[in-house]
């Protein structure tokens, strides 16, 4: 296939995207209002409900309709034990609902997030907040978009002026809690001007390809947290690495995603580690 035949073909797989990801978010805000069904996955805090199953579900069918011969890694998909391999083919990376306690809670930060994959190379990301239908996009030399107006990240340089997002991440033991508010308490005592937890790490790195926010940093999120909203910052000019400072491993379990590389940098040098794993490891 000519590069040219191969861009077109990814359009189309975008536009599928964004009708399924609409599509799905629709699903969530009416699961939202009936009674859920929570069960917990790799710890107790690792919420999963019937409608997660339900909406991957939907997703996957639909675009497995439309592309048969592309491979799929969903949340929900791996966690019944499907392997996460990212290989050179066409690959969906899928969170049918990010922000799962969010949505137990009825807590208004919940998102439907469809990344997709050529040859281990992001092609286009689609995030879609599913209860105020803000719709964010990212095409790989094409630009990111929120509603359809271009994104740009903060350029701020001075992390003393700088809002910073992270998550907690599903472990609780007191020895990993002590590194994360560590982590923390390092950059709280920069100091920035705030760090924020808002439950859906898609949406929180949303905030960076926004501008909004000027910095991401979390150990314990999946490829399919990542995978959208790491084309979508890179396409409005930010920056999204691996918490050594390397170039991201989609499939790490960590990442620093921020406006510039300067306040990248500050956040890589001063995080200690928390180890989740990989989630192409062996189960
Ligand atoms: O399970 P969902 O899809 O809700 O994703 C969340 C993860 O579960 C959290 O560990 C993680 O910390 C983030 O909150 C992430 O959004
Ligand atoms: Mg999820
Ligand atoms: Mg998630």
């Amino acid at each position: 296939m000519s590069s040219d035949m191969e861009a077109e073909s990814w359009a189309e797989c975008m536009d599928v995207a964004v009708k399924t990801a609409l599509r799905a978010g629709q699903m969530v805000r009416v699961s939202m209002m009936q009674e859920k069904r929570v069960s917990s996955k790799s710890t107790p805090t690792d919420l999963v409900t019937e409608a997660d199953q339900q909406v991957e579900e939907l997703i996957i069918s639909t675009l497995r309709e439309h592309f048969p011969s592309h491979r799929f890694i969903g949340e929900e998909s791996s966690a019944a034990g499907e392997k996460c391999i990212l290989t050179d083919n066409p690959t969906w990376i899928i969170d049918p609902i990010d922000g799962t306690c969010n949505f137990v809670h009825s807590f208004p930060m919940v998102a439907v997030s469809i990344g997709f994959a050529v040859k281990k190379q992001l092609e286009f990301g689609v995030i879609y907040h599913c209860l105020d239908g803000t719709l964010y996009t990212g095409r790989r030399s094409h630009g990111a978009f929120c509603n359809g107006v271009r994104l740009r990240v903060s350029k701020e340089k001075d992390v003393s002026k700088a809002l910073i997002l992270t998550e907690i991440g599903a472990k609780r033991e007191p020895h990993t809690l002590d590194i994360f508010l560590g982590n923390m308490k390092q950059l709280l005592s920069a100091p920035v001007h705030g760090v924020r937890i808002i439950g859906s790490s898609t949406l929180a790195l949303c905030q960076v390809a926004t501008g909004a926010a000027e910095a991401y940093y979390q150990y314990g999120l999946h490829c399919w947290d990542i995978a959208a909203a790491a084309i979508i910052i890179t396409e409005a000019g930010g920056c999204v690495i691996d918490t050594t400072g390397g170039p991201l491993d989609l499939m790490s379990r960590r990442v620093v995603a921020a406006g510039s590389q300067e306040i990248a940098d500050y956040i890589v040098q001063r995080l200690k580690p928390i180890n989740y794993g990989r989630d192409d490891d062996d189960p």
